[in-house]
């Protein structure tokens, strides 16, 4: 009988239980070697082998036997290690954290128990050595943390291991964790799978470990294999930024991809729609307009079909409407099936006709009279009806005929001109036709309506899902094989063509027979207080009406906002500064640069050799990583230095929202370079946003009178990086000036230049009316 200890354990009593179950998991582990050594052949060999090596039921002979224990009401104790270990009789030693059980067992509160008195967790040193134990009996707990604001928010500030686990630095792979999931996480882990979850939650609230945790549990639950499960992102690096997590939990085979990748087709995207063509290719209503495209390409006839019949003297024929009324049969079926069947109906009509014929005529025809057609003319014919099509050739085709397209759209809602949006000149040779990134996702969706799905999986989940077109969550639906899916992503971080303000839409298009459920993670995990109020700034314009997330830590300092002088400092050698001096620290960094900056940024790092990766090409680097605010999306560093804020703001619709990405990617420290005069309104910066998002109110530029606390420092820009910019003297136009008179104009205009920014910095003037004034002095000048 396995020694389990009761609720009085002292420490001796645990460690004699950790000893035995580690035993027990090694003699188990051992046994499958021994297993795979004495497999009678080869081939028996190699499959057991292969077994183990997937085998992760055993976890590593590195862990520790257990890291938690949990005692309920009715006496019952569970001890829950990264793998579970059982006795020779069967008997449940340890619980895999990712039995559904046990995470439901995770997800018990000092307000909701449950079943739960107390959680034991073990602080261990390799192997197996237990070196204490913490106990957190629930009703003590609420004791305890009654009186408090936030109870829930103690609870986790209490929670050293949590803490010293956010606490450690980070590196290009995300990390699994097993032992610190909270309460509400846990209960999405392990919630039923039968079912279209959405998790919405603020940045770092944990919504990506959760998502992959919950997948590996289900493998666990579901008995369903690795390769029935599909994680999709939404780009390359996320993917590897991600990739190690689920093979770290034993879990090697799930295939994790992005939402390009992820598309049955076999072309790359080289052309660039613009935003409102690649508007209308996402909407849903292009389900309909293809489908139409696709039905019209089955021709109705004019003339009589007519065959030769082997040995015969006479020919037999089919009148056009019987070839529509067998067409029509089959139109419904994914063309290139019903093609299939159109051609089986097709020969047996006439076959049934030949018979006929010769009966009437008393010619002797074989039982099969199918053989006497000639299967030539029957293709000939099938193609002229029914013509075999790629989905390259048949969107082609589509996109380079306003006829085709008029027909197609018949039914769609789509209007005359956003037909023309959808033109585009056919390549004489399908090699030669270029495809953009919508494409793809409308080739995905032909290639199904034409072969018929591929087999699906059984759940999928999908992160960053709030960015997604519907054509993109519709070829994600087709893959899943009844619609059990676990989506989440944070509604405030919506940008790109399809940025929403809701999981409706969402929903509508994921949704199946299944139940459908959303929650939301409340508490931030990844980024410090004073980071996330800085940040927070942003979301009554970003997206009203969400949460902040409650930040469960601090780290010091809190961010630091960099003004540097226009003329004189440049921004490019500010940052330079700013990432080396993270880099030097062995932090892992995240250089979040809008387009229109990245030249100078980067020019000014290789000007002084300084190593750094282009995170969006597909993978992160242990140093430096040069990212793009929407490839920063899902990441997180250690430090993180945001250039040009304002200019990320400007960049585009829903700008705030990009910003508040930005700004949210760090787990300690955040740099925030800009011109001086060039921090958004939002901020603290007295400049009005250019594109406030619309329909959104409110648009105004609030100059918030609320610091954060503790408020981010404002630092002057490293002088030893300060570079004069190169002098700006034109003369007024048409004004012919001497060599000396520019030099002299320099001069003076660089006298001029810091106190006049500094009176137009205090005149809360947006920045963009500066040079309105300066062309008031300007004239008031020429009047002297
Ligand atoms: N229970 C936990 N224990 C330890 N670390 C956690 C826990 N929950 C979240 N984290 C850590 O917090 C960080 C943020 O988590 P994650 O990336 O999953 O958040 P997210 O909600 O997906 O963020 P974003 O919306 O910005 O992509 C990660 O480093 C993750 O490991």
């Amino acid at each position: 009988m396995a020694p389990v200890p009761d609720t009085t354990a002292t420490l001796e009593d645990e460690q004699r239980f950790f000893d035995h179950a580690r035993e027990v998991r090694e003699k188990a582990r051992a046994q499958l070697a021994q297993a795979v050594s004495a497999a009678a052949d080869n081939k028996a060999r190699a499959s057991l082998k292969k077994a183990a090596a997937s085998d992760e039921t055993h976890g590593s002979p590195q862990d520790p036997a257990a890291f938690l224990r949990i005692d309920t009401k009715d006496g019952e104790c569970f001890y829950v290690g990264n793998a579970g270990v059982r006795d020779e009789t069967s008997t449940p030693l340890v619980y895999s954290w990712k039995a559904r059980y046990i995470a439901q067992l995770r997800a018990a509160t000092h307000t909701a128990p449950g079943d739960v008195v107390r959680n034991r967790t073990y602080t261990t040193e390799p192997v197996n050595r237990v070196l204490r134990f913490d106990d957190v009996v629930l009703a003590d707990l609420a004791e305890r943390v009654a009186a408090l604001d936030d109870p829930q928010l103690a609870v986790i500030e209490d929670d050293a291991l949590l803490l010293d686990a956010l606490d450690r630095e980070r590196s290009p792979d995300m990390r699994q964790i097993v032992q610190t999931i909270q309460a509400a996480q846990s209960e999405i882990v392990g919630a039923e799978a039968a079912q279209l979850l959405v998790v919405q939650g603020g940045p770092g609230t944990g919504k990506t470990a959760v998502a992959l945790h919950r997948a590996s549990s289900l493998l666990f639950n579901e008995q369903i294999d690795a390769d029935q499960l599909l994680v999709v992102g939404p780009n390359p690096t996320f993917t590897r930024y991600i990739a190690s997590v689920l093979p770290e939990l034993g879990d090697r085979h799930v295939r994790q991809t992005d939402v390009t990748r992820m598309l049955d087709v076999t072309v790359t995207a080289t052309a660039h729609d613009d935003p409102a063509a690649a508007r209308l290719k996402g909407d849903a209503r292009m389900v309909g307009l293809l489908a139409k495209g696709l039905r019209d390409r089955v021709r109705t006839l004019d003339d009589a079909l007519s065959f030769s019949v082997r040995t015969m003297p006479w020919r037999v024929r089919i009148a056009p409407d019987d070839v529509a009324e067998i067409a029509a049969r089959y139109v419904g079926s994914p063309y290139a099936i019903g093609r299939v069947r159109f051609r089986e109906a097709l020969t047996a009509a006439l076959a049934s006709a030949v018979k006929k014929q010769a009966q009437d005529d008393g010619d002797r025809v074989p039982g099969d009279t199918a053989t006497l057609l000639h299967p030539s003319e029957l293709e000939n014919a099938v193609e002229r009806v029914w013509p075999q099509l790629s989905s390259q050739a048949y969107l082609r085709d589509l996109f380079g005929s306003l006829e085709r397209l008029v027909a197609a759209a018949e039914g769609a809602s789509i209007s005359a001109d956003e037909l023309q949006l959808l033109r585009r000149p056919a390549a004489a040779r399908l090699a030669d036709q270029s495809w953009s990134r919508e494409d793809l996702v409308l080739l995905d969706h032909v290639n199904a309506a034409i072969n018929g799905d591929l087999p699906g999986y059984q759940h999928v989940v999908v992160d960053e899902a709030q960015d997604l077109s519907p054509m993109q969550l519709l070829s994600i639906r087709r893959r899943s094989v009844d619609g059990a899916m676990t989506v989440v992503g944070d509604i405030a971080q919506s940008t790109g063509l399809w940025a929403r303000d809701t999981w409706d839409d969402v929903v509508d298009v994921l949704r199946s027979a299944l139940p459908v459920r959303l929650v939301e993670l409340e508490y931030g995990y990844r980024v410090p207080r004073s980071v996330m109020a800085l940040a927070a700034r942003l979301l009554p314009v970003a997206a009203p009406g969400l949460h902040v997330p409650t930040v469960v830590r601090d780290v010091e300092p809190g961010p630091q906002l960099v003004p540097v002088p226009t003329g004189a400092a440049s921004l490019a050698a500010t940052v330079r500064t700013a990432v080396t001096h993270h880099s030097a620290r062995g932090r892992f960094v995240g250089l979040v640069c809008p387009d229109g900056r990245r030249a100078e940024v980067v020019a000014a790092l290789d000007a002084d050799d300084i190593q750094w990766h282009d995170a969006d090409s597909g993978s992160l680097d242990k140093a430096i990583n040069v990212v793009s605010p929407v490839g920063a999306k899902g990441l997180e560093f250690d430090a993180v230095v945001v250039v040009d804020p304002q200019a990320i703001v400007d960049a585009g619709p829903r700008g705030e929202r990009m910003l508040y990405i930005a700004l949210t990617r760090t787990t300690k420290f955040l740099d925030v370079v800009h011109p001086e005069g060039a921090l958004p309104t939002l901020l603290g910066g007295t400049r009005a946003p250019v594109d406030p998002p619309a329909p959104v109110a409110p648009v105004a530029p609030v100059v918030e009178p609320v610091r954060p606390v503790p408020d981010p420092a404002v630092v002057a820009p490293d002088s030893a990086v300060v570079s004069p910019d190169p002098a700006v003297a034109p003369g007024p136009a048409g004004l012919a000036l001497t060599a000396m008179q520019r030099k002299m104009i320099d001069l003076v205009v660089d006298e001029l230049e810091a106190p006049t920014l500094e009176v137009l910095s205090s005149s809360f003037l947006p920045r963009e009316l500066w040079p309105v004034v300066l062309e008031g002095v300007a004239e008031r000048l020429r009047e002297l």
